[in-house]
């Protein structure tokens, strides 16, 4: 050990260089100081290293020593993390609260508990053959099947099965298998910058799903995909994030709360475990992780988190299952990588960030996907990224908002002025896109309906003619519109009040599932026909718009209940559609 010991050259915040050795290497832990606090190289010059500090580096002093370990940062995988609260650098919270209300530094556990008892059940037998990422056996965890897979890379070449655990009660850091000379425990370490290997990449062919029908009608996220939300000060960005970590069709959630302020990681940290997985009947907190590294905590650690959230990710997705990482927010992140750059002294680019800031986050983003994980049986599990961006001011052509929008397949743009408006979510449909289209639309038509696509389609349109007309209206005024362009004027301000608003606190509305979403669309297109024909055939608009309140009884129908929706809408047309032929 006495070979690997450094000492501390210089200190300027998290940033601590210390001398070194020949052999260190970039990513490389080191302990620094008399409390072995948490440190990563994150620079090498001849025989000094700049060593980033995950703890409050407050109190070291020239000279102190440091510990290069030779290790990368790892995590530990295993059964227990589900429904655990970890900071940046994966301590479990709730188990550190047990030990002291403060975090004491240089405190090292491992997120999953070691004196856990996990029923195992082995999948294969003495002598079987087996390959990286095979599943060898399960554990139930929180109501899931927690696959104990081997290793993604055996020791030697005898790949044979030489003993296995029976069923019955282990702890994790049992050895439950033996394959040739590699012995395999409930758990396993990754390095969290390193990718975990997989099998084949696969087309994102099926929608992740959000109850949100903004986003999964005209701006669709696919499984595997990724997406950013990009939004000033209080635009919607944290209940957005929330609403999808609830409803949407991921099996996994890992949420990483980064650099927010703690008073809304404390509102997160008490809402989460107050809400049920309504669909499941579960509670939320049984299919999620949180990763909390509030704006107090140290800086470094903050930049480590969504590489940890990630390979939490892809440890849940090897095992077959759908993962979303929710990340509030990269700019925070972005911050951070921009403190450690500074103190590393590097040249700034763009509004002082490094100048690898877009090629640090394409690494993350690649991460995501839709995958066939190494290993029999062959399974399908995917990775999608949802990440917030809280551009300064609300200005979209910053750094870190231009590189989610080229590295991200949606953008969901929210909009200061519909936010104002108190229009939630305050998603502009005039600046989002989605790249998932393609291949989405496939996949709805096929699976909902064959008028998926042309109903958005009329939608979109209504919508934008809408927009043109509103322009139109405050040069010549409404009286210089047509009976038609007053309606479409009309329709399009329908669409969204009553499509694309969509109150996240409404315990009817909140999460609308594709086939409602489609009945909803549906109806608009019915009321647009009837509208349309009833002009046809000489009404006048402001007369239909006096005599009838089809605004106000379609908007009573939003927050109805599931069961009865679709009948409601069907009468509110047929109604309707009497009403106006009396008219006539
Ligand atoms: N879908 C929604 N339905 C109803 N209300 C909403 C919705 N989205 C946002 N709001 C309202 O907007 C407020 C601000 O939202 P939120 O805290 O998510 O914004 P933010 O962009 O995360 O803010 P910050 O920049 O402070 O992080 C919420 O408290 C809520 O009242």
């Amino acid at each position: 050990m006495q070979d690997n010991r450094g000492y501390i050259k210089g200190i300027s915040g998290s940033v601590v260089t210390s001398t070194c050795f020949p052999n260190t290497s970039i990513y490389e832990v080191v302990y620094v100081g008399s409390e072995r606090l948490l440190g990563e190289v994150v620079r090498v010059r001849r025989d000094v290293a700049d060593i980033q500090v995950y703890e409050d580096t407050t109190g070291l002093q020239i000279g102190d020593h440091t510990i290069f370990t030779g290790e990368l940062l790892s995590m530990k995988l295993g059964p227990g993390l589900l429904g655990q609260v970890l900071d940046g650098i994966g301590r479990p919270l709730e188990r550190l609260g047990k030990k002291s209300p403060y975090i004491s530094r240089g405190t090292h556990i491992d997120a999953v508990d070691d004196s856990e008892k996990w029923y195992f059940i082995p999948r294969l037998q003495r002598g079987d053959d087996v390959g990286p990422g095979d599943i060898l056996g399960e554990v139930e965890e929180k109501g899931i099947k927690h696959f104990i897979m081997a290793p993604l890379a055996f020791r030697g070449k005898n790949s044979t099965i030489s003993w296995i655990a029976p069923k019955g009660e282990y702890v994790v850091d049992d050895v439950i298998c033996k394959i040739g000379e590699t012995t395999v425990k409930m758990s396993q370490r990754w390095n969290i910058r390193t990718p975990r290997n997989v099998g084949r990449k696969l087309d994102l062919d099926k929608p992740f799903l959000t109850g949100t029908r903004i986003l999964d009608v005209f701006f669709p996220l696919a499984l595997g995909g990724t997406a950013v939300i990009p939004g000033g000060f209080g635009t919607g960005k944290t209940v957005t994030q929330q609403s999808i970590a609830r409803w949407a069709n991921a099996d996994i959630v890992i949420y990483i709360g980064c650099g927010e302020r703690g008073n809304e990681m404390t509102e997160v940290l008490e809402e989460f475990p107050s809400l049920t997985d309504v669909r499941r009947g579960i509670p939320l907190m049984d299919r999620m992780i949180l990763i909390a590294n509030t704006s107090n905590m140290p800086v470094a650690a903050r930049e480590a988190s969504i590489y940890l959230g990630m390979t939490i990710a892809e440890y849940y997705r090897d095992m077959g299952y759908n993962v979303a990482i929710i990340a509030d927010s990269i700019s925070r992140w972005a911050e951070a990588l921009r403190e450690i750059s500074g103190r590393l002294e590097e040249m700034p680019g763009e509004e002082g960030y490094p100048a690898y800031l877009a090629s640090r986050l394409a690494r993350y983003y690649e991460r995501a996907g839709n995958v066939v994980p190494l290993g029999s049986p062959q399974r399908n599990g995917s990775i999608s990224v949802i990440n917030a961006i809280s551009p300064p001011g609300g200005d979209f052509s910053e750094p870190v908002t231009q590189s989610g929008l080229r590295l991200s397949g949606c953008f969901w743009a929210l909009d200061k002025g519909l936010a104002t408006k108190r229009h939630f979510p305050s998603i502009n449909w005039a600046q989002s896109y989605s790249l998932y289209h393609e291949n989405l639309d496939r996949y709805f038509t096929r699976e909902i309906s064959e008028n998926w696509v042309p109903l958005r389609e009329f939608a979109l349109n209504i919508l934008h003619d809408g927009k043109s007309l509103q322009e139109m209206v405050q040069i010549v005024g409404r009286d210089g519109l047509t009976e038609e362009e007053k309606w479409i004027l009309k329709l399009s301000e329908l669409i969204n009040i009553f499509y694309l608003q969509q109150n996240a606190f409404d315990s009817n509305d909140a999460y609308c599932d594709p086939n409602r979403q489609l009945v909803m669309l549906n109806t608009l297109k019915l009321l647009d026909e009837e509208i349309r024909w009833a002009l046809n055939s000489g009404a006048l608009f402001e007369q239909i718009d006096s005599q009838f309140a089809f605004v106000a009884d379609l908007m009573k129908l939003r927050s109805q209940n599931a069961e009865d929706y679709e009948t409601s809408l069907i009468s509110y047309i047929t109604k309707l559609k009497e009403e106006l032929s009396d008219l006539i």
